[in-house]
């Protein structure tokens, strides 16, 4: 997806593309159209000047982590060193509530993920506008559910059910060339939940999940994420959060 954008001149881009950000936007200069996948290299490059020397960090997955990847290993070619103490995660997003809540894991990387980043001191979460949502699962896609592959439909089910009052629709994630399912890296599958409506209380929701039995995790991220890095077609927006 190209998203139009009249505030970047083309010779900011270009400095972009370098691994510095812009300063002011400004909206006398003229249009340059930024990719989605810009806008994730923006908001990635913009997490990695909070990386410092001495720092072990936890890097998500997906493409816009991808980014924050390549830039800190750019950055380790010239002379960052490491230590083994967590510090900091660097991660994509696949929704973003007004209060940093998350929905992550349409990659299936949603348990290691989620231990890595609780562990960490700081998470930041790097994601291009169109990740913000008003609530979870509002943005009509899935959320996913990491569940044991014993009796899955009977998981299914209950989690459908769960949710019924929010219009939920509960679907295997399988692969669309031969429907097999797919398959994470602990072993196990993943139910997609499709939501008509907000689901309300995201801590009830969590603990509901997680009560019942066959289910490994969820990829609702709540009160994780410290930091937030929109990039957009207006320029670069963070937001800070305490983390509990
Ligand atoms: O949670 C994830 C993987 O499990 C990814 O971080 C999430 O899907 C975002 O991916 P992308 O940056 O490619 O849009």
């Amino acid at each position: 997806m190209a998203i139009p954008c009249a505030h970047f001149m083309a010779s900011e881009k270009a400095v972009l593309e370098n691994g510095i950000l812009m300063g002011s936007p400004t909206s006398m200069a003229s249009p340059v159209i930024l990719s989605q996948d810009e806008l994730k290299k923006i908001a990635a490059y913009k997490a990695v000047e909070y990386v410092e020397s001495g720092m072990v960090i936890g890097l998500g997955t997906g493409s816009t982590a991808k980014h924050a990847v390549d830039r800190i290993g750019e950055l380790l070619r010239q002379d960052l060193d490491t230590y083994p103490v967590v510090d900091l995660a660097i991660d994509g997003a696949d929704e973003v509530d007004p209060f940093l809540n998350l929905v992550k894991g349409r990659g299936g990387s949603l348990l290691r993920e989620k231990m890595i980043e609780s562990a960490c001191k700081k998470f930041i979460v790097i994601v291009d506008e169109s990740k913000m949502v008003k609530y979870l699962g509002g943005s009509g896609l899935a959320m996913p559910v990491e569940v044991i592959p014993f009796c899955w439909k009977f998981s299914a089910e209950r989690l459908r059910k769960l949710f019924e009052y929010a219009g939920c629709v509960a679907k295997l994630r399988t692969f669309p060339e031969n429907g097999e399912p797919f398959v994470t890296d602990n072993g196990n599958y993943i139910v997609d939940l499709y939501f008509k409506k907000d689901i309300g209380d995201l801590n009830a929701a969590s603990d509901a999940i997680l009560r019942l039995p066959g289910i490994v995790e969820h990829g609702m991220f709540l009160d994780m994420a410290t930091t937030l890095i929109v990039a957009g077609e207006l320029g670069v927006t963070i937001k800070n959060k305490q983390k509990n």
